[in-house]
């Protein structure tokens, strides 16, 4: 897919692998009252990247491309998922658990199974910010080539995903 902007010609990458996903464990927090209980997914991931094609055709390798959110989902993957930035949960870590208060109850999880995210929810839109945030701050994409804007959408099955851009000097 190819999209002129008059002194400079832009090309998008998409990659959408199999290897591009994390099984992780969840629950959807509705209100301050009202969440699901705890269940899991297999997340699946896809990325659209944009930016400036070299005089050889090529954007970068997109295999580096690919392994560098290869390995963002590995790192998330077999894990249990816990929101860092809900206005609704009150996180506690002792060292050897992390307590999760929600509602006037207390979920307790062992520290060695959870991975807290910066993020307020673990929704497919929150996953979203998250994975492209990550993709940007970390450099390493945008490192390859010159891009200009990068999409990620995270899916947790079948007809259903969300989605998060970033996009140069927005
Ligand atoms: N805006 C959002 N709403 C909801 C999200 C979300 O990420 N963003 N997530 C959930 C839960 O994860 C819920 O467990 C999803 O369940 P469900 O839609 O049933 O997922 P399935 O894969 O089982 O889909 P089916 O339609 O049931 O086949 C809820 N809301």
């Amino acid at each position: 897919m190819t999209a002129s902007t008059g002194e400079r010609e832009l090309v998008t990458i998409e990659l959408y692998k199999e290897a591009m996903k994390f099984s992780a464990g969840h629950f959807t927090i509705f209100s301050a009252d009202r969440r699901e209980r705890m269940h899991g997914h297999n997340f699946a991931v896809q990325v659209s990247i944009t930016g400036e094609p070299d005089d050889n055709g090529m954007m970068g390798d997109y295999g580096q491309f690919k392994r560098i959110v290869s390995g963002l989902c590995a790192g998330l993957d077999e894990w249990f998922l816990l929101p860092g930035r809900s206005p609704h949960l009150k996180l506690r870590d002792d060292g050897e658990c992390v307590y999760a208060e929600f509602a006037g109850r207390t979920l307790p999880f062992l520290r060695s199974e959870v991975q807290v995210l910066p993020i307020r929810n673990i929704t497919v839109e929150e996953l979203a910010r998250y994975l492209c945030a990550r993709l940007v701050d970390d450099g390493q994409v945008l490192a390859v080539a010159p891009i200009h804007a990068l999409t990620v959408k995270v899916s947790s099955g079948p007809g259903q995903l969300g989605a998060a851009s970033w996009r140069r000097g927005a």
